[in-house]
């Protein structure tokens, strides 16, 4: 379990976290949702060491991991990931999966000379590791690839075959689904759950898709200006005022209610079924058919549903 108490993280005068309070239940998939600029993503870069606070308290198991550098809280099992995936591009999918356990024999010069038949007894058990991953992950296809010429999706994909590569015990996934097609957040969320239900990974989530949020996500946290604003279960999140609100203001609020009132009769009428899984088409702004507006509370528009990240024009196997 995770517990933040009363954390603040000031930029010069701007207190981008101030006095934010969570707790992170063992075996949860935890949310993390909020307009931009709420705090969320400085809060996970201090709750796993990229930055330290300005002050209040993040405990692990009842020890106390405030102000831990990121490679101490690698060894207790807390990875975070990154809203733009880190991989080593001119490197494989494989050989980006075998480098992240460390103190690997072959490091050292002296046993890279003398230590053959242990170093190679241990890539094969780490080569080994990595393809079991892929096979998980549903990417056995790209093993070979250059992790650089991997999509958005996959890239995030990789991530999370990262974090198996060593036994994580908590995972903070910043914007999995962002610059992601559906079929592949489908894919993300599908890792996700089945980690946590058969590997017992815990996992706190930043994310903008509401529709993934309320698939995966229980409880979900709310922020707003540094703040926790709300906290519980996805449906009632997403009918809190305050919460719709704090997105919105008020003006927007009522004009996207009545748009979204407006489209979900037009949707009814025409038997179309929202939701994370709808490939059979878009709406005219973007987002799948049948999709209400809205479920990005932050109205921004939806992704385009073929191809990772279009605006990257990134290159794909
Ligand atoms: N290093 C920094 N220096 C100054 N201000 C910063 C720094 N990092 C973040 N901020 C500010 O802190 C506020 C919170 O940023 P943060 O990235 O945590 O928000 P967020 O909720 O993750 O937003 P988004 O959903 O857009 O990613 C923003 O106003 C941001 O400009």
């Amino acid at each position: 379990m995770i517990e933040v108490h009363d954390l603040h993280r000031h930029f010069g005068g701007f207190r981008a976290v101030d006095g934010a309070s969570i707790t992170i239940r063992t075996g949860s998939i935890t949310g993390l949702i909020g307009p931009n600029g709420a705090g969320k993503s400085t809060l996970f870069n201090v709750i796993a060491g990229v930055l330290p606070p300005t002050s209040g308290r993040v405990i692990m198991d009842g020890e106390d991991i405030t102000g831990l550098p990121p490679h101490a809280l690698f060894h207790r099992g807390l990875l975070r990931t990154f809203q733009m995936a880190h991989e080593f591009s001119s490197m494989t999918v494989r050989e980006n999966l075998m480098m992240v356990p460390g103190g690997q024999t072959g490091e050292v010069l002296w046993n890279s000379w003398f230590g053959r038949k242990r170093i190679a007894g241990e890539e094969r058990a780490l080569r080994a590791r990595a393809d079991a991953v892929l096979d998980f992950l549903t990417i056995s296809h790209v093993a070979e690839e250059k992790a650089g010429n991997l999509s958005g999706g996959q890239k995030k994909l990789l991530e999370l075959g990262r974090c198996m590569m060593v036994d994580a015990k908590i995972v903070f996934l910043d914007e999995v689904g962002a610059g992601v097609n559906r079929t592949l957040l489908m894919t993300i969320a599908d890792a996700i759950v089945r980690l946590n239900r058969e590997r017992g990974y815990t996992f706190c989530v930043i994310e903008h898709d509401m529709d993934f949020i309320g698939k995966l996500c229980d409880p979900v946290i709310v922020m707003a200006e540094g703040k926790v604003l709300a906290e519980g279960p996805a449906d009632s999140i997403m009918a809190n005022e305050a919460v719709v609100e704090a997105y919105l203001g008020r003006g927007l609020k009522n004009k996207v209610m009545v748009e979204a009132a407006e489209e979900t009769q037009l949707g009814e009428a025409h038997g179309a079924q929202p939701g994370l899984g709808d490939e059979a088409g878009q709406g005219g702004d973007g987002r799948p058919a049948g999709a209400a507006p809205g479920r990005r509370l932050d109205g921004r528009p939806w992704l385009a549903a073929q191809g990772d990240d279009p605006a990257s024009g990134e290159q794909r196997p």
